[in-house]
This record gives structure tokens, C-alpha cells and sequence, in this order.
């Protein structure tokens, strides 16, 4: 990006940074023209586009590669690390070339169930098992991993069926006596189960091949808020009526997301929940990682059993047997789920050509494709109602940024207009009119996008627990929940709500779906305001107002901007170590901020609220040197 920066000519620098957004298109056209001859252009587009340079893309060596050092961990006794390596392999095996391939994967799906179970990790070891078989129907190894699994959760009916079928699909002499004395195994527990207990089978989780981190929530939201015109920050959200102290007033599934480059390896791509051991890689890409198939297809990735439709069963596999491999094949795709919603965008399935960009250029780049091409494909569908860019009339910032950003957000949106066009073909033109679209949508997705936030409980436990496989929350010594950006999405209503430092209103996300509840009781007719970054008490005021006017471009007016608040006067400041002394001490750069902060004060309307506080700054602003101790028993 500097290097391109940098070979832009001064005069069209000079264009750009007088220009305003009707200029765009033509500001585009001129840049699109300067870079399409330059052969470092061509270069960087060329290396983000090629899928065959790109190392996104599926590789056989690099799995076979993985696999092996899986094989020796899993040799050694160490099965954690022998399923790190697994799911690495994973990463890399091709789903869907040919044969052969089909068959690496399904021989790391083996080999990783085989892991998840030392572990004890029955049910992922058992979906392990079903991807296998969904992969390679006839493979004799898979229905035998599937059978012990199945028999360790006691499911013994499937159990025997599994190695049933197994002992069907087995040719050598040495494997069928195996899978003899196994089943003869099963039998016996079986019959020592149902003597113990005639209840405890435990029957096969039916949604095995879906994601359990769906939202599932009663609550509906009951409250009408409308969108009102204010004079001083745009549009913004008021409700009807009062609102009760935690009242559910909003909730959407977003526009566009994206999972941030930190969690790529540890969240679902798709649903922004913390990956299974038993994560789902994309069929065509080595990067993104999901919790199931589900998610995996919602985001676009292309089903990985194409087999299971196009198996032919030995001959002497009885007719009962050949329908319960049917149903097993059915259950555990996965991807029925997804295909009844016709309505549904995938969201990866333009970018999942294993080509270098989607992995490498900025996030909100890429959701700024992914936003573009749900555009496209809505209006390719024509649906009523559906939102185009247009119609989701999001503000954007460009008169207010800086010649640096608006040269960087042109060529992005020009590199990200090749990428498209080279993932996406033909529909998306390589003219300015089209580019300047993009280069707006970065704009919006700069002021309009939200950050996406996940709870983690970090638990310490005591030696016992921690030896367990998988400790429980019970038992911990401490616990700790822990706030972990991981995604960025385009809400379109949601991004209604304007910014206060002392907000009515809290924002949360369980997988994609945003939440937004009142923190507080308000009046009909009041603005409901969220908060942007850091709230009154968290960040001093000059901090709060300068993040806001660099990402969102407003000078912040709210209450606990504009009026004298304690947390501002006292958030930097330090008890008096004199033994019988209760007052404050400033530092001195803070003790400047302030006295700057009354001043400002001085000269807007709510002044009258300062002299509340009087006392208070007199106190701090006038002795507020370095280590100058105040006798201020007053302010407490
Ligand atoms: C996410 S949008 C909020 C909706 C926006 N007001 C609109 O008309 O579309 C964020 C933008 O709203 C404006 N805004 C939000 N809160 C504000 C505030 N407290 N004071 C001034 N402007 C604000 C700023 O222009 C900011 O970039």
C-alpha cells in the first residue's frame, strides 16, 4: 500500500484532497487510469488474485505433511497436540478434486476422531466419524471409528450397525476379524448395560451435523422506536413510549460481517463462536474455520460429501443395512439445513477461490466486498423489500477525512474492484462509477459498523481439575469473563443509534445477532444513545473526544461531555498520602486537560451546571501541580 501511495503523482493528490463525495467516481476513473498501465499495480493485483501462487489454496503436500506429524504425536501418546496437527491437515486436504483427495480427508477425519476419543471427547469424536463416512461411504475404517465411538457413548444399537456395515465394506481378511472381535465386544457390553440399567441408552444427538450456537431466545422485542431527524447528529433513534430499566428495544441479524484476522483461528468464521476441537475447515480454502457443517455451508463453503448421493454399496450389504447408511448420510450433511432458506447470502462463496486476498487485505475491505456483492446478488433476486446499498442510506465521513485516507480508501476500493471482478466475474464492472461505490461503502463501514464482542469465562483451577480433559466450570477458583473483539458487522438499523459517553442503552451479540437493551428507565420520546468507545468513567474526556472525532469525525456534546462530571475531574488523579488528609492530587498534564475542559465549558450553554461542581475543580485546578497535596475534605 505505501509503495502504491507513494507513485501517486502530486496534482492527482491535489484533486483528491479538495474532493468531496459527488467528486468520487471521477476521482476514481482518474486513479483507476494512472494505475491499470503501472506494472507494480499489475503485480500486487496479480498476487492477490492468482489462486494457483496463493497459498489460501488447498495443498496436498502440506496436509500429508501435517498428517504425519499428527501420526507421530498420536504414536507418542500425545493426543492433544496429535489433534492440532490433525486439524491442520484438515485445513489443507482437498474436499472435492478427486478420489484420492477425498480420501486424505477422510483418513485425517479418522485419524482425528481417533484422537477426540482418547481424549474423551466422544460426541466430537462421533462427528468426526459421520464426516468421514459422508465423505467416503464404502471407507470400512470409518464405520468402525464410528461403531467405537458410538459404543463408548453407549449407543448400541448404531454401534452394532457401524460395525456391521464396517464388516460389508472390509475386504481383507485380517481387518474383518478385527471388526469381529469388536462387535463381539459390543455385544457383551450391551448385555451388560441392559442388565445394569434398561435405561440408560443414550440415543445419537440427531443435530450432530448442525451448530448448536444458534441463538435461541424467547424474548421478543416489544417496543416501537422510531427514527428521528435531530439537529446537530443526523438521524437517530428515539422510542414511542417509556421504556423500563433493561428492556430488550432492539435486535437484527447483520448485513454483512466479518470475523476479525486475530480470531481466525480460534472462531467459527461464520456463527463468531469459539471453535470445537472438532472445527469444520472450508472445502475450498485453507483459511476459514467453522464449528459445524451448518456454518460452514451458511457461509458458502460447497457441501464436501458430494459422494454420499454417488456410492454404490457392495452387493452383499443386506437391504436394512444399506438404509440405515442412507439415513446416516442424510442426518449428518449438514447442509439440508441451508438449502431449505433459499433466501440465504453466503458470504464467503465469491471469496473462496483460495486466492491471496480475502486473507490479506483489511477487514473492513473485505466486508466492504461482502457487502457490495449481498448487494448484487439481492438485487439479482429482485426480492421486495430487500436492501441494496443504496437503500440502506448509511452516513458516510469522506468530506471530513484526510488526504492520506481518502487516498488509501481509493486504492483499496480499486484493488478490491480486481479481486471481485477476478472472484466474482463479469458483474462487477471496472469503471469509476462502479469503484466510487466501493470507496463510499468504506466510507459507511468506517462510521456505521459495529464491533462485534464475545464474553470468555477464563477459569483457574486447582491441580485435580486441571488434570481433567475438559474441566468444568464447577470447581474453578476464580473465575473471570473476559471481552474479546472478534468480528465486525453492518447493522443497518442499528447503526441508527448515535453515541453519548453516558449511554441509555448497551449493545451485546450472541453469535451474529446484535441486542440492545436500556440500561436505564426513559421517557417516551428521548434519544436512545449508545456508547461509540469509552463511556464516562472509563476514558478521561479528552481521550473519549479524540477517538471519536478520529474514527467517527464529531466532536462528542453529550452530558458527560458538557457538563462537569467527578469521574473527568478524578479518573487520573491520586489520594493525598498525608495521613489526615482526604484530597486529590492532578498531575500536571491533567490538571492542564481540565482547566482546558472548563474554559471550553465556559462557553456553551449548559455552564450552569459547572457551578455545581465548583468546588471541586477550584480545588484541583488550583493546586494541581506535581505532588501539591489539597486539603479538600470539602469535596467528599
Ligand atoms: C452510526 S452513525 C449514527 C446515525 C447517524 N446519525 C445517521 O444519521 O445515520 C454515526 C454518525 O452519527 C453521528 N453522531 C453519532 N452520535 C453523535 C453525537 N453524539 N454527536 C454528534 N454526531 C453524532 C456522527 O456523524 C457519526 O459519524
Amino acid at each position: 500500500m505505501e509503495k502504491l501511495k507513494a507513485v501517486v503523482p502530486s496534482g492527482l493528490k491535489g484533486i483528491l484532497s479538495e474532493s468531496n463525495p459527488e467528486d468520487i467516481p471521477s476521482t476514481c476513473s482518474s486513479l483507476l487510469e494512472f494505475f491499470q498501465p503501472l506494472p507494480l499495480f499489475q503485480k500486487v493485483v496479480r498476487e492477490l488474485t492468482d489462486p494457483e501462487t496463493a497459498l489460501c489454496a488447498k495443498n496436498v503436500a502440506t496436509a500429508l505433511d501435517f498428517k504425519q506429524k499428527g501420526n507421530e504425536y498420536f504414536s507418542s501418546g500425545d493426543y492433544a497436540k496429535a489433534l492440532a496437527f490433525y486439524s491442520q491437515a484438515l485445513r489443507f486436504a482437498p474436499m472435492e478434486v478427486d478420489k484420492l483427495d477425498e480420501m486424505l480427508a477422510t483418513t485425517i477425519y479418522v485419524n482425528r476422531a481417533s484422537s477426540l476419543h482418547k481424549m474423551g471427547l466422544l460426541i466430537e469424536a462421533l462427528r468426526d466419524c459421520n464426516r468421514a463416512v459422508v465423505l467416503s461411504p464404502c471407507y470400512a475404517k470409518a464405520w468402525y471409528r464410528r461403531g467405537t465411538a458410538n459404543a463408548s457413548l453407549q449407543n448400541f444399537e448404531d454401534a452394532i450397525s457401524d460395525m456391521t456395515v464396517a464388516m460389508n465394506m472390509e475386504v481383507s481378511l485380517g481387518g474383518k476379524n478385527q471388526i469381529k472381535d469388536k462387535l463381539k465386544i459390543i455385544l457383551d457390553q450391551r448385555k451388560r448395560t441392559m442388565r445394569e440399567s434398561s435405561s440408560t441408552n443414550l440415543h445419537n444427538d440427531k443435530n450432530l451435523g448442525s451448530c448448536s450456537n444458534t441463538v435461541s431466545t424467547d424474548e421478543t422485542c416489544q417496543i416501537k422506536l422510531q427514527c428521528v431527524s435531530t439537529p446537530s447528529k443526523g438521524r437517530g433513534m428515539a422510542s414511542l413510549s417509556d421504556i423500563a430499566q433493561a428492556s430488550l428495544v432492539h435486535s437484527e441479524e447483520p448485513y454483512a460481517v466479518i470475523l476479525l484476522k486475530h480470531c481466525r483461528d480460534n472462531y467459527c468464521h461464520f456463527c463468531l463462536s469459539e471453535l470445537p476441537a472438532d472445527m469444520v475447515p472450508c472445502t475450498s480454502c485453507s483459511i476459514s474455520l467453522y464449528c459445524s457443517q451448518h456454518c460452514q455451508a451458511k457461509a458458502g463453503g460447497k457441501p464436501s460429501g458430494s459422494n454420499s448421493n454417488n456410492y454404490s454399496i457392495p452387493k452383499s450389504v443386506p437391504p436394512d443395512l444399506e438404509r440405515y447408511i442412507a439415513k446416516t448420510l442424510a442426518i449428518d450433511s449438514g447442509y439440508a439445513l441451508v438449502d431449505a432458506n433459499a433466501d440465504h447470502f453466503f458470504e464467503h462463496g465469491h471469496e473462496c477461490g483460495g486466492a491471496h486476498w480475502p486473507a490479506v487485505l483489511p477487514c473492513e475491505i473485505v466486508l466492504a466486498g461482502r457487502a457490495l456483492v449481498k448487494s448484487i446478488v439481492d438485487k439479482g433476486h429482485s426480492k421486495g423489500g430487500s436492501e441494496t446499498i443504496e437503500s440502506l442510506e448509511l452516513l458516510n465521513n469522506y468530506a471530513q477525512m484526510t488526504l492520506e485516507r481518502k487516498l488509501e480508501t481509493h486504492i483499496y476500493s480499486i484493488i478490491l474492484a480486481y479481486c471481485l471482478q477476478q472472484s466474482y466475474g463479469l458483474e462487477f464492472s471496472l469503471t469509476g462509477a462502479s469503484i466510487s461505490q466501493l470507496v463510499i461503502l468504506i466510507c459507511q463501514i468506517k462510521v456505521n459498523s459495529m464491533a462485534i464482542v464475545q464474553m470468555k469465562s477464563v477459569d483457574a483451577y486447582g491441580p485435580l481439575e486441571q488434570s481433567r480433559s475438559q474441566p468444568s466450570t464447577k470447581g474453578a477458583l476464580t473465575s473471570n469473563i473476559e471481552q474479546i473483539r472478534v468480528g465486525q458487522a453492518i447493522y443497518p438499523a442499528g447503526s441508527l443509534f448515535n453515541h453519548s459517553c453516558q449511554p441509555n442503552v448497551h449493545a451485546y451479540f450472541i453469535s451474529r445477532t446484535l441486542f440492545i437493551r436500556t440500561t436505564e428507565f426513559v421517557p417516551a420520546g428521548y434519544p436512545l444513545e449508545l456508547s461509540y468507545g469509552p463511556q464516562v468513567g472509563q476514558q478521561e474526556f479528552k481521550v473519549r473526544q479524540q477517538l471519536l472525532e478520529d474514527r467517527y469525525s464529531f466532536k462528542c456534546q453529550c452530558g458527560g461531555c458538557s457538563e462537569m462530571n467527578l469521574s473527568d475531574l478524578v479518573i487520573n488523579a491520586f489520594r493525598c498520602a498525608k495521613p489526615n488528609c482526604l484530597g486529590t492530587v492532578l498531575d500536571s498534564c491533567m490538571a492542564k486537560h481540565t482547566q482546558q475542559k472548563v474554559s471550553w465549558l465556559q462557553v456553551i450553554p449548559n455552564f450552569g451546571s459547572f457551578e455545581r461542581h465548583l468546588p471541586v475543580c477550584y480545588i484541583l485546578i488550583l493546586h494541581s501541580s506535581w505532588f501539591e497535596f489539597l486539603s479538600c475534605q470539602s469535596i467528599y
